[in-house]
C-alpha cells in the first residue's frame, strides 16, 4: 500500500506538514473521502488546518458540541482531518499515530490534549539550578504513554551550572537519548538531526525558562519568538506574534508548538516501565510473593538489591515518590470517570422523564 501514489484527496505540500503514507491515517484513507488537512490550531468556535498549501479556519462537526464527548473525540493540534466539498467544515477525525496529554490545572481533573501524531518529544531541560530529574522522568512517562518517542534534551551546557556527569548518570537507566546542546547555536540542530528526518513531526515539552523558544529559534535557523530574556527586557511589549502552530524546519520535519500547553501534568495512564524503571519491575517480579510491599516480606529481592548495592537506593526512592504521584493521578481520573458515568445516568434519567412527559420529539 505504501507505495501506491498518494491519491489525490492529499495535495503534495501535505508532506511538508508531517504527511506519511505509513501513518494510520493514511492507512485510513482508503476507506474514506474528502480533502485531508492537518490541524494547526484549535480555537473556541473551530479550527484552522493546512491543506499543505493554505492554512484556513473551519468549523467543527455539529455533533462535537456535545459535553459528553470524550476530550479525545475532538481534533487536537496535529491532528489530520476529514474535510467536507465546501472545505469549511470538518467531516471526522482520521486515527492517530501518537496522541500527547496532560491533566489541566485547576480544582477538578480535567484532561487535556496537547498534539496528536506526533513522532518525537524533546523534552527539555536546563543544565541550571532548575536541573530535576524527578521531573524528567514524569515527562518521559507521559510521552511513553503517548506513542510518541521521548528524547532529554539538556540545554545550557554552556553555562556549566550543574555537573553535567551526575546529571547523566542520573538519566542513563531512563534508557532514552539523552542530548546536551547549547540551545543559542547552531550545533544544536546537527545534534538532534537524527529526529530531524522529512516528514517527522515534534513537540518539545519543559519547563519554564529550559530553553525550549530558543531551541526552537535554533531549529528554525532564525528567530521566531522572543525568548524570555528579550521578552523581559523589552518594554515596548513588540512581541512578533504568529499565530501557527505548526512550524516548517528546514530539512523536512514539522515542529509543533503549543504555547502555554508546555508543562505536563501525570494524567493517571502512564505506567512506571515507561517512565525507565523497568529494572525495578524485572526486579520487583524475583520477590517471593506476587503482592510483596517490599516492606518486611521475606524473600524481597528489592530489599536484598538495596542491602547489596545492586539498586540504587535514591533511584529506589524516586521510584517509589513517582508511583506516588501516579496512584494519586490515576484516582483523580478514576473518579473523573465516575462523575462523568454519573452526569451520563442523569442525563439519560431526565431525558427519559422529558419523553414520558411530552412524548418524543
Ligand atoms: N547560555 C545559555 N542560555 C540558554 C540556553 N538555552 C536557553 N538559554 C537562555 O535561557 C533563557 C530562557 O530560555 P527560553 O528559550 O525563553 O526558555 P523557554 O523554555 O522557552 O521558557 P518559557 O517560554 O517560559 O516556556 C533565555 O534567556 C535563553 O537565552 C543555553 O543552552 N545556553
Ligand atoms: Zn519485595
Amino acid at each position: 500500500m505504501s507505495s501506491s501514489p498518494a491519491p489525490p484527496s492529499v495535495t503534495p505540500g501535505l508532506a511538508e506538514c508531517g504527511w506519511r503514507d505509513d501513518l494510520p491515517a493514511a492507512q485510513a484513507l482508503s476507506r474514506a473521502r474528502g480533502r485531508v488537512a492537518r490541524v494547526t490550531e484549535q480555537h473556541r468556535s473551530g479550527y484552522k488546518v493546512t491543506d499543505g498549501e493554505y492554512e484556513f479556519a473551519v468549523q467543527s462537526p455539529s455533533q462535537w458540541v456535545k459535553a459528553s464527548l470524550m476530550p479525545e473525540e475532538r481534533a487536537t493540534v496535529g491532528d489530520w482531518v476529514l474535510l467536507d466539498p465546501a472545505h469549511d467544515r470538518i467531516e471526522a477525525l482520521l486515527p492517530r499515530q501518537s496522541l500527547l496529554r496532560r491533566a489541566a490545572a485547576g480544582e477538578h481533573y480535567k484532561q487535556q490534549l496537547i498534539a496528536a501524531n506526533i513522532d518525537t518529544v524533546l523534552v527539555v531541560a536546563g543544565l541550571d539550578g532548575d536541573f530535576n530529574p524527578r521531573r524528567l522522568e514524569r515527562y518521559v512517562a507521559m510521552v511513553g504513554a503517548s506513542g510518541a518517542r521521548p528524547v532529554i534534551v539538556l540545554t545550557k551546557v554552556d553555562l556549566q551550572v550543574q555537573d553535567a556527569e551526575a546529571a547523566l548518570a542520573e538519566l542513563a537507566k531512563l534508557e532514552v537519548a539523552v542530548v546536551r546542546v547549547n540551545a543559542r547555536e547552531a550545533a544544536a540542530r546537527e545534534a538532534l538531526q537524527p529526529w530531524l528526518a522529512p516528514g517527522q513531526t515534534l513537540v518539545l515539552v519543559g519547563s519554564s525558562g529550559a530553553g525550549k523558544s530558543t531551541l526552537t529559534n535554533t531549529l528554525l535557523g532564525h528567530e521566531r519568538q522572543r525568548t524570555g530574556a528579550v521578552r523581559d527586557s523589552d518594554a515596548r511589549g513588540r512581541h512578533t506574534t504568529t499565530h501557527r502552530s505548526l512550524l516548517r524546519l528546514p530539512g523536512g520535519a514539522c515542529l509543533i508548538d503549543t504555547p502555554g500547553m508546555r508543562e505536563l501534568k501525570l494524567t493517571g495512564e502512564e505506567d512506571l516501565d515507561d517512565a525507565g524503571f523497568a529494572d525495578i519491575e524485572t526486579l520487583a517480579a524475583d520477590c517471593k510473593f506476587r503482592d510483596c510491599r517490599h516492606d518486611r516480606e521475606p524473600g524481597c529481592a528489592i530489599r536484598a538489591a538495596l542491602e547489596s548495592g545492586d539498586l540504587d537506593r535514591r533511584r529506589w526512592e524516586q521510584f517509589l515518590k513517582l508511583g506516588q504521584e501516579l496512584g494519586q493521578a490515576r484516582q483523580s481520573l478514576a473518579q473523573q470517570l465516575e462523575r462523568r458515568a454519573e452526569d451520563k445516568r442523569l442525563g439519560k434519567a431526565l431525558n427519559k422523564r422529558l419523553v414520558d412527559k411530552y412524548g418524543k420529539r
